[in-house]
């Protein structure tokens, strides 16, 4: 009887660098460092993040290997599970079966269908920022719009969970203290040193603080619902449906499971999309040519009228500047795992616990995929020249992002509601660099001047 002996794989390549200076190259840097390391090393290659040696991936092949193929070989990356500690076990954290019957349960409550009927509550949760952009265009007074994109998809979030049932003095609530919440959640998933949860410190308290007031909310709002629902009206938002949701032996999510998973969704649907938009005025203030292209289309299609979601098919420029602003920025533009048995990834074995991640901002820029790839040409997707393979803003596999019809659907209608009724322009040309934190964001405001 042969035994079959596979030569074991050669090392990821990488830079042989004391971990002091990976660490400050990162740093100072992390997408030019990145970018350095794979013009140096190839498509995959090792580099030191904090304590661990990471092998970084940028080829759709092995970003396949990772998230589809092997996908039942790694759970989330270590940063992922710090986010428990605000977002309990909800479908962003969750492993194995819970994550198995969470995502089952949820799945058809993001179907475009069911969202469809959300649209409205979206252009209506937009509808403060419509005013301030008519303002600051009569005013000429400049607008920071990486702010106001914020404001506006928490508002959205909240009313696709929500629908009406929340009260102005509750939205009020949220809008104050939910971000807190989150940028001290996504520090502790950035930091390298895990200072112990019991420590006070105050970003600590101020965010627990945040988590009761939230809280209680979230527990008003379902303990109203579920007695509507037992009262045989559970309203058609995304709680409703949630609440609603069964699997195949009847079971549903119990308070505390909505309550976590409420939790995630505004974590995870809120400052992605917003970056998006952010980034998608910046680009169109860059390109005044096709910013041009685009209002001609939505005054075509929408006139005076307000956008819906059976008027976003009928508006391809807007959708392939959106798809062209998710290619060169896309928002979670790194996807962390580790391993939880060997795997060979892009042809290197790695042992249980190894690090891996996808990244997907050096992945939708490479140059065998992508003719002129750091060019914003959303007229590349008018013409069918796109490459699906390279093109993964909402990730691969079973753990894809739920939210990505929402997300399109959201920013579509946000952009053709604002851009149908003024021009922005960034006069100071806006910030050159790229914040590459847990998501990428310009790495300074961003002030428009709109026109009517
Ligand atoms: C442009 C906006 C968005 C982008 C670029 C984005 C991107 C992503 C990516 C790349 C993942 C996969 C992460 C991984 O594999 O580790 C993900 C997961 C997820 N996203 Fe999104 N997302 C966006 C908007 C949304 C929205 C609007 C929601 C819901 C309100 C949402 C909810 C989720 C959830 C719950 C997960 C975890 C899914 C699971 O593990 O089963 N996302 N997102």
């Amino acid at each position: 009887m042969g035994v079959t002996v596979t030569a074991p794989s050669p090392l990821p390549p990488g830079p042989r660098t004391s971990p002091l200076r990976s660490a400050l190259d990162l740093r100072r840097d992390p997408l030019g460092y990145l970018r350095h390391l794979r013009a140096a090393y190839g498509d995959a290659f090792r580099v030191r993040i904090g304590p661990r040696e990471v092998l970084m991936v940028t080829h759709p092949d092995a970003a396949r290997e990772v998230l589809v193929t092997q996908a039942a070989r790694f759970r989330k990356g270590r940063g992922i599970q710090k986010m428990q500690d605000f977002l309990g076990t909800g479908l962003l954290t969750a492993e194995g079966q819970t994550w198995r019957t969470h995502r089952r349960l949820m799945q058809p409550s993001f179907h475009r269908a069911a969202l469809s009927g959300m649209a409205d509550d979206i252009v209506q949760a937009a509808r403060p920022t419509h005013t301030a952009l008519l303002k600051a265009a009569d005013s000429g007074v400049g607008l920071e719009v990486g702010g106001e994109m914020l404001r506006v998809t928490l508002r959205a979030v909240a009313s696709v969970l929500f629908g009406t049932g929340l009260s102005d003095g509750e939205l009020a609530v949220v809008e104050a203290e939910l971000p807190p919440l989150l940028d001290h959640t996504a520090s502790r998933v950035r930091s390298v040193v895990d200072l112990p949860r019991w420590l006070p410190t105050p970003a600590g308290q101020r965010s627990a603080a945040a988590s009761r007031a939230l809280d209680a909310i979230v527990a008003r709002i379902i303990a109203a619902r579920r007695a509507e629902q037992e009262a045989g009206t559970p309203g058609n938002d995304l709680l409703g449906l949630l609440l609603a949701a069964r699997d195949e032996e009847g079971g549903g999510l119990s308070d505390r499971e909505l309550r976590d998973e409420v939790m995630t969704l505004f974590l995870a649907g809120h400052e992605t999309t917003a970056n998006t938009l952010t980034f998608l005025l910046l680009l169109l203030a860059r390109h005044p040519d096709v910013q041009a292209r685009v209002q001609a289309e939505l005054r075509g299609v929408l006139g005076d009228r307000d956008p819906t979601a059976a008027d976003l098919p009928r508006l391809p420029l807007l959708n392939a500047c959106i798809q062209e602003t998710l290619r060169l920025y896309p928002p979670a533009w790194l996807v962390p795992r580790q391993a939880t048995a060997p795997v060979r990834v892009a042809g290197f074995d790695l042992p249980e616990g190894a690090a891996v991640s996808v990244c997907i901002y050096l992945l939708q820029r490479h140059a065998a995929y992508w003719p002129d790839p750091h060019t914003f040409v959303p007229d590349r997707w008018l013409r069918g020249e796109r490459t699906p393979d390279a093109f993964m803003p909402f990730g691969l596999g079973p753990r894809m992002c739920i939210g990505n019809n929402l997300a399109l659907m959201e920013a579509g209608l946000i952009a053709a509601l604002l851009l149908r009724d003024v021009h922005v322009t960034v006069p100071d040309g806006g910030p050159t660099g790229l914040h590459a934190g847990v998501t990428l964001r310009p790495d300074g405001p961003v002030t428009a001047v709109f026109h009517r």
